[in-house]
């Protein structure tokens, strides 16, 4: 595991292009799966995610191009590879359970040896996506490892899920577009990367209803085609970006056209006094007054709250926990997603920041506290290296966030884009 030195209060200015999206582009790549013929796919980022798709698909046999320079990759899969052998999954990466629904539509049988989890963030349940199998035809044969059959023809069903799960959405999706007859979901997650799939499947020759919104329907079609997709700009990056550049006193404008998108997301963090300037095909990050926005409601604290899109993004929650302990004032994060996404908000008081977790899902940060740099240990979680890092950069002096690794899964080239930004940025 490798650190990350923090030099901070080093202004961060410029101009930048954001990657791809990574929960965009794993299921596009799993997406992969359903046609027999070539898919491209565009703005592909170099992440460690991916690697393991492409290591996994390799060694079923699949042709794959990559061209890291260009950002694309083409890839086209042997059907006969996956149909005549046990299929056994990726592990350590939560994308793997992408895969299920894709695998068993190739293969009668599959071999699920992971739990399937990404970053550590509680429990990372797969009960809704061996639920959608079974709904679907497919029969649970053991458990660790979970084995999966399908036997009879894959029929469309309808679902309407506890909650909104990206993935599960995902997963319903893909196998609803070769079900036969229709297919729908209530309560189906609309999150940009959930709707890049059903894009990328529409132009595969999916008959997809509702995508961007609560309830999909989904009527089967017997063969998807080959086609070129591109990969969405990383909403995720894009935010990331901004909020380094305002918590440093830089001006950093991000180029995108994920403008529409980010309103939430900017209305939020300009709760915490960042200020922002959107443009056609760009954001730029002005300033930051620290100030926390108060409620006219006297009795309420400030309060941000995460929850499936179109809320502001759970794992955009880090960043704004991250950026509040230079704040002047008090506030309150709500996780409603994650039951185990808060535990490492502790590292904070080593800055100097006053926090007190309230239960698993909530979080008040007291603003107005002296801050000094500090070493902090990263969690398995992406998002929180990215926290610990907006609390370290905004604080003059070096800080160490130890384990800092997870980072390379979601952020391609992050150390070298933010030197080149003018950030005192360094892996140890
Ligand atoms: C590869 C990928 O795309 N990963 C993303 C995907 O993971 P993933 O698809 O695993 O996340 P889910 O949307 O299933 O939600 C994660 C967990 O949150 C809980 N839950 C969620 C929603 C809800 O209304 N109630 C509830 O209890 C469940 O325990 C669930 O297991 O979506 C998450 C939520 O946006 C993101 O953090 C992950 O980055
Ligand atoms: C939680 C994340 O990813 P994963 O679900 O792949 O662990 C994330 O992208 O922040």
């Amino acid at each position: 595991m490798a650190d990350l030195i923090v030099d901070g209060a080093n202004p961060v200015s410029g101009t930048i292009r954001p990657s791809g999206n990574k929960n965009a582009v794993l299921p596009m790549l799993c997406a992969t799966l359903l046609t027999d013929e070539a898919v491209t796919l565009t703005n592909v980022p170099e992440i460690s995610d991916i690697d393991k798709l492409v290591e996994y698909f390799r060694s079923k046999g699949s042709r794959v191009q990559r061209s890291l320079e260009a950002q694309t990759l083409t890839i086209q899969h042997d059907f006969k590879a996956f149909a005549t052998t046990d299929a056994e999954l990726p592990v350590g990466i939560r994308a793997a359970v992408l895969l299920l629904a894709p695998v068993l539509l190739r293969s009668d049988h599959l071999i699920f040896d992971t739990e399937a989890k990404g970053c550590a963030l509680g429990v990372r349940e797969i009960d809704p996506h061996l639920e959608i199998l079974e709904r679907f035809g497919g029969t649970i044969a053991g458990t660790h490892p979970y084995r999966i059959e399908r036997r009879n023809q894959i029929k469309g069903v309808h679902l309407w899920p506890d909650y909104a799960s990206v993935t599960a959405t995902e997963t319903f999706v893909m196998i609803a577009a070769l079900a036969h007859g229709t297919s729908t979901m209530n309560n189906a997650a609309s999150e940009p990367h959930v709707q890049a799939l059903c894009d990328m499947l529409a132009t595969m020759g999916a008959d997809i209803d509702g995508i961007g919104t609560s309830r999909l329907t989904v009527r089967g079609v017997g063969k998807l085609s080959g086609t070129t997709a591109r990969v969405p700009d990383d909403h995720h990056e894009v935010a990331t970006f901004l909020a380094i550049g305002a918590v440093t006193g830089g001006r950093l404008t991000v180029e995108t056209d994920m403008g529409p998108q980010l309103t939430l997301i900017l209305r939020q963090f300009g709760k915490l006094g960042l200020e922002f300037e959107v443009e056609d095909g760009k954001v730029t990050a002005t300033g930051w007054t620290r100030k926390v926005t108060e409620p006219y409601t006297a009795e309420m604290l400030p309060k941000i709250e995460a929850a499936p899109w179109p809320y502001f993004p759970a794992d955009l929650l880090p960043h704004a926990i991250g950026i509040s302990v230079g704040c002047t004032g008090d506030i309150l994060f709500w996780n409603k997603v994650y039951e185990g996404a808060l535990g490492w908000s502790a590292e904070l008081l080593k800055f100097g920041a006053r926090v007190h977790l309230s239960d698993p899902h909530r979080l008040v940060v007291f603003g107005g506290n002296p801050l000094r740099p500090a070493t902090v240990e990263a969690p398995y979680i992406i998002r929180v290296v990215v926290a610990l890092l907006l609390a370290a950069i905004q604080i003059p002096g070096e800080s160490r966030i130890k384990n800092a690794d997870p980072i390379r899964r979601a952020y391609p080239h992050f150390v070298e884009k933010l030197t080149k930004l003018g950030a005192k940025v360094r892996w140890e």
